[in-house]
């Protein structure tokens, strides 16, 4: 496949003109391209990228045209692989005009990139694409005024049937030809504006090769390549200075950080011109529905509910079915496994281990796996396919910025309540690797429905509720400190404001099957072997008793710093396998330890002992199923990292609750 940059050239130098096809996913760009080129497209790609361009050259009233049709993204920025390439491809190709395709049904979303492509200084011509639709739903937009409050051509299209198609190419090409044909006056709020103007002007003497009024724009939206480029320059220092000081102004203006301000206002923008230019026809359902989700009065109390949902069917129908499938799992195939396995190895260390791995963990991966993991899947793929994921990101987005995050993590951070295996696996819904770090790291710290077995087992029962609560409170507050600190320690920064603003729409359940299957196989594949390899060591382990020499070494952390007996200690190791293990285990241990009656657990450990178990037990590492996950979403440095930085901070939380309750004489 040829190099973009390669390609790029060539068109350029072969035609009279060059127009990129720029625009939300889904719009018709590629329709139009195909319906003005015919044969000779040419696919090329970014080393390193795996989003392609498609480019071609076509004939129209004598002239030579070329037409790039760039992959379809929500925005400018360059914070996704999409997106980077659309922009690299704007500015590498210099196309003569950007034809913007728009879904007509959509005017306000769709119109964000338009402003953004507005402020990058190219000629635009604008095509009013999905006429048909618009019309079928009676939305009728008035294009002139459009026209007229863009100030650029508008031209109506409906890509399937060729409709409009000859007029925009015209429109594209008398625009180059008539630079008078493009009158931009649109402005942001005073504020912002009279700051661009300032910074553009510090600019004007230097040429970065792009227009001053855009540079201004992307530094102040903190655009890590354009800093990087005016880095380079000599006087780049100095100039960036001045772009942290107006930022500042503007920061202390406004009281959000200058980048998100400068989206929002786009948006503001964006929603005021589509809405001078659209007849306000009986809104369709989903608009309504839109309204309601994502304005705060009705939208907060309606997210809790559906959280609530989410949580009480992982939780509680999770446990349920969990319980279930282990029961029967015991009654039925266990019986068949174990006398399968001791018949072929016999009853010794080689046959126990077997069973640890074989049925123990199989049963373990099954009884996460099927009651939460599936479950969830197909939560997530109903509320994504709905539409009200969208919803909710938008109305979350505020707060989950202040992580780094995107509203759309919120679903996946709160379902880690339920279970972390899959909602690590739901951070898939987040565009970038800094995102999904950020959030798994997060989820990893939620109390899952097994670790909050362990904290109302050990603690509710036997130490008090409030006891109980305060690990919540310190978990939570943790993952607070943990996600400010992670957005401003890990390079890179979050992605603009969300612009998924899709509409709600019948989900189909075709696609949710087949999502839900998707990341379900994933989860098999990949979690499965690990769990079960993990089993088989820590059986191995516990057979030929090498596991209790263990507790020597891990003596002076757990004895000494944590105040735990030993072996608590090692009913935390094994309570990788699984978190609610921690609990049977320490029963089970204490009884083989102390004899019976252990079942109290009070009778050998005391007040704080269990206070700190518990908690040591919900931040520490999680189980060998999120692991495996982890590793597999996330590449297993970053999974050892947060492994690392989970061990480290049970630890040392652990030590200090423990001193801190001794202290004060707390419990
Ligand atoms: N009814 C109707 N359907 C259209 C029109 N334009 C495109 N479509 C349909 O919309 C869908 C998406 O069209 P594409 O041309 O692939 O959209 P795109 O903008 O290239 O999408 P990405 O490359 O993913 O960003 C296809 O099913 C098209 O047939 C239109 O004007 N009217
Ligand atoms: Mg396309």
């Amino acid at each position: 496949m040829p190099s973009c940059h390669g390609a790029l050239k060539g068109i350029k130098g072969s035609t009279d003109y060059t127009f990129v096809l720029a625009g939300n996913p889904n719009v018709g760009k590629s329709s139009i391209f195909n319906r003005l080129t015919g044969m000779g497209v040419v696919t090329a790609n970014y080393p390193g990228k795996t989003v392609e361009l498609n480019m071609a050259t076509t004939t129209f009233k004598g002239l030579r045209i070329g037409i790039i049709d760039l992959p379809g993204s929500y925005a400018l920025g360059a914070v996704s692989e999409d997106q980077w390439v659309a922009r690299r491809a704007v500015l590498d190709s210099k196309p003569d005009a950007a034809i913007m395709v728009l879904d007509s049904t959509n005017l306000a979303r769709n119109l964000y990139m338009v402003l953004q492509f507005i402020d990058l200084g190219i000629p635009i011509v604008v095509a009013l694409n999905l006429m048909d639709e618009a019309e079928k739903r009676n939305i009728i937009i008035d294009a002139p005024g459009l026209s007229e409050l863009l100030g650029v051509p508008v031209v109506p299209t409906t890509a399937t049937t060729g409709y409009g198609l000859d007029d925009l190419i015209q429109e594209a090409i008398d625009v180059v030809r008539d630079s008078q044909r493009i009158r931009y006056h649109l402005q942001y709020g005073t504020d912002i504006e009279a700051n661009i103007k300032r910074l553009a002007e510090l600019l004007s003497p230097y040429d970065f090769g792009i227009a001053g009024r855009a540079l201004a724009i992307l530094l102040l939206e903190e655009d890590a390549e354009f800093i990087e480029l005016v880095e380079k320059h000599t006087n780049g220092r100095s100039l960036l200075e001045e772009v942290k000081k107006i930022s500042k102004e503007i920061e202390e203006k406004h009281g959000e950080e200058t980048p998100l301000r400068i989206a929002r206002e786009r948006h503001g923008l964006a929603g005021v011109i589509a809405s001078q230019v659209q007849n306000d026809a009986a809104p369709v359902v989903s608009d309504k529905l839109w309204g309601y989700t994502t304005s705060p009065l009705t939208g907060i109390p309606l997210l809790i509910c559906a959280l609530g949902v989410i949580f009480a069917f992982l939780f509680y129908g999770g446990n349920w079915l969990s319980t279930l499938f282990s029961d029967l799992w015991a009654a039925y195939v266990s019986p068949v496994i174990d006398g399968a396995i001791f018949t072929i190895f016999g009853e010794g260390h080689i046959g126990k281990t077997l069973i640890w791995g074989f049925d123990a963990g199989i049963l373990a991966a099954l009884a996460v796996g099927i009651p939460y993991v599936l479950t969830f899947y197909f939560m997530l793929a109903f509320l994504e396919d709905t539409g009200y994921l969208n919803s909710v990101a938008f109305l979350t987005d505020r707060l989950m910025h202040r992580f780094g995050l995107h509203g759309r993590a919120i679903i996946p951070v709160v379902a880690g309540a339920g279970c972390n295996v899959p909602a690590i696996i739901g951070t898939r819904v987040l565009t970038t690797m800094r995102e999904r770090t950020i959030a798994s790291a997060l989820i990893t710290l939620i109390p899952c429905s097994a670790r909050t077995a362990v904290i109302l087992g050990a603690v509710s029962l036997f130490v008090g509720w409030k006891p109980a609560v305060a690990i919540y409170i310190i978990v939570l507050t943790l993952v607070f400190f943990v996600g400010v600190g992670l957005n401003r320690i890990m390079p890179g920064s979050s992605t603009g404001l969300v612009m998924e603003m899709f509409p709600f729409r019948a989900p189909i359940i075709s696609n949710i099957i087949k999502k839900t299957w998707y990341r379900f196989k994933d989860f098999v594949f990949v979690a499965f072997p690990i769990v079960l390899a993990g089993s088989l060591v820590l059986g191995a382990l516990y057979e030929t008793g090498y596991l209790w020499r263990l507790s020597s070494p891990i003596s002076p952390v757990v004895e000494g710093w944590l105040g735990l007996p030993a072996v608590a200690g090692l009913t935390l190791i094994f309570a990788v396998l699984r978190k609610e293990l921690a609990l049977q285990l320490l029963v089970t241990l204490a009884v083989v330890i102390y004899g019976g009656g252990a079942d109290n657990l009070l009778l050998f450990m005391d007040k704080t002992q269990l206070f700190v178990y518990a908690l040591v037990n919900t931040i520490y590492i999680p189980c060998v199923a999120t692991i495996a996950v982890l590793g597999r979403e996330l590449g297993w440095k970053r999974a050892g990292s947060i492994m690392a930085f989970t061990i480290t901070l049970a630890i040392l939380i652990g030590g200090f609750a423990y001193r801190f309750i001794e202290y004060f004489n707390l419990l």
